[in-house]
């Protein structure tokens, strides 16, 4: 397995491959049909298959100060084409200069010159080039001028059709069910654990704070059941996986102004994870994020919510 930043990482003596081109952001049951199309052709070719990704998001170039909400991060995605069993992952930096090139440029510098495309595999509305000027059609045209045979994927649909936009509404809905049935797994928020107010301990329930980067996909503010982990690596915690209570939001009870993500593993209080990368997994949306009149209701309200999470997450 490689991985690959921009082309002048692909070995000078890479052979024929079969490409899957797309963003791939959140990897979803979409992207992962049309990856399983592009290892499927790699196969019976007998040639390694490279996934082609952007970082930047597109969006974020294309349309400046556009930032959409990012279901992975780059590092995650290139893990998750990875364990859909692509040879290679690539990651082009997405700058002006690369949007401005036309479909043939595109197509001949990247595709054709540096990765010597037998097999190029995209979803059905594929579009790339200058302004989006590519589409399909183009593509299978270029595909007959430098020789290589063009897989066009249907989009997985139910009732409208998956995709990192509808899952970002569902994330901002806070209805992270939907959004982990469309994702093949539940969404995830990662970043490293920094001290909050201190106060977790306090009330009977530690939560590791979570700090993501900028523009995360966070779900709506709310009470959720999911699983946290430590992804930080050596650590004493490798391999562990924590049933958890998480709440995202302002603590309206404490008057806090900023956001927070934060998980409470269940029935552990011997836990030291400042400072280290964790993930949080969300299954299961339990309620709104109130503002209780007293801390005692308030505790009262999370030993039922843990409570809940416990019996949602055991089995
Ligand atoms: C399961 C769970 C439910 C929570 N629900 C609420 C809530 O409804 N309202 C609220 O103000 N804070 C809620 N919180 C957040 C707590 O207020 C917060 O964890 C506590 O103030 C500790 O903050 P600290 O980590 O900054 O010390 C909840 C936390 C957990 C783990
Ligand atoms: N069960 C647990 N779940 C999450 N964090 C825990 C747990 N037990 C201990 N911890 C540790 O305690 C810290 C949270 O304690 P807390 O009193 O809420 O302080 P803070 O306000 O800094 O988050 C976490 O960052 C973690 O290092």
């Amino acid at each position: 397995m490689q991985g690959w930043h921009g082309l002048d990482d692909v070995p000078e003596d890479w052979g024929r491959s079969v490409v899957t081109i797309g963003v791939f952001d959140g990897v979803h049951r979409g992207h992962q049909q049309m990856v399983a199309r592009a290892v499927d052709m790699a196969a019976k070719l007998g040639l390694p298959s490279v996934a082609i990704t952007f970082d930047p998001h597109p969006d974020e170039v294309v349309r400046p100060g556009s930032h959409p909400p990012l279901l992975t991060d780059t590092r995650r995605r290139a893990e998750l084409l990875m364990s859909l069993g692509v040879d290679a992952v690539c990651v082009m930096p997405f700058t002006v200069e690369f949007s401005r090139m036309s479909p043939d440029e595109f197509v001949q510098t990247t595709l054709v010159d540096r990765l010597h495309a037998a097999g190029v595999v995209v979803g059905e509305n594929f579009r790339f080039g200058h302004k989006a000027s590519g589409d399909l059609e183009t593509l299978r045209t270029l595909g007959e001028k430098y020789d290589f045979v063009v897989e066009g994927v249907p989009l997985v649909s139910e009732g409208e059709a998956i995709s990192s936009t509808r899952i970002r509404g569902r994330l901002a809905e806070g209805d992270v069910e939907a959004a982990a049935a469309e994702l093949g797994r539940p969404h995830r928020v990662e970043g490293v654990v920094v001290r909050g107010h201190q106060r977790g301990r306090a009330l009977g329930f530690p939560t590791a704070n979570v700090e993501s980067p900028q523009h995360t996909a966070i779900p709506a503010d709310g009470v959720y059941a999911g699983y946290l982990r430590c992804t930080e690596s050596p650590s004493r915690y490798e391999g562990e996986l924590w049933p958890a209570a998480i709440s995202v939001g302002t603590n309206p009870t404490f008057q806090n102004v900023a956001r927070t993500v934060e998980a409470y593993a269940l029935d552990r209080d011997d836990l030291d994870l400042y400072g280290m990368h964790v993930a949080v997994d969300f299954t299961t949306r339990l309620r709104d994020n109130l503002k209780f009149d007293s801390i005692e209701a308030l505790i009262e309200q999370m030993h039922a919510d843990v409570a809940e999470a416990r019996r949602l997450t055991s089995g």
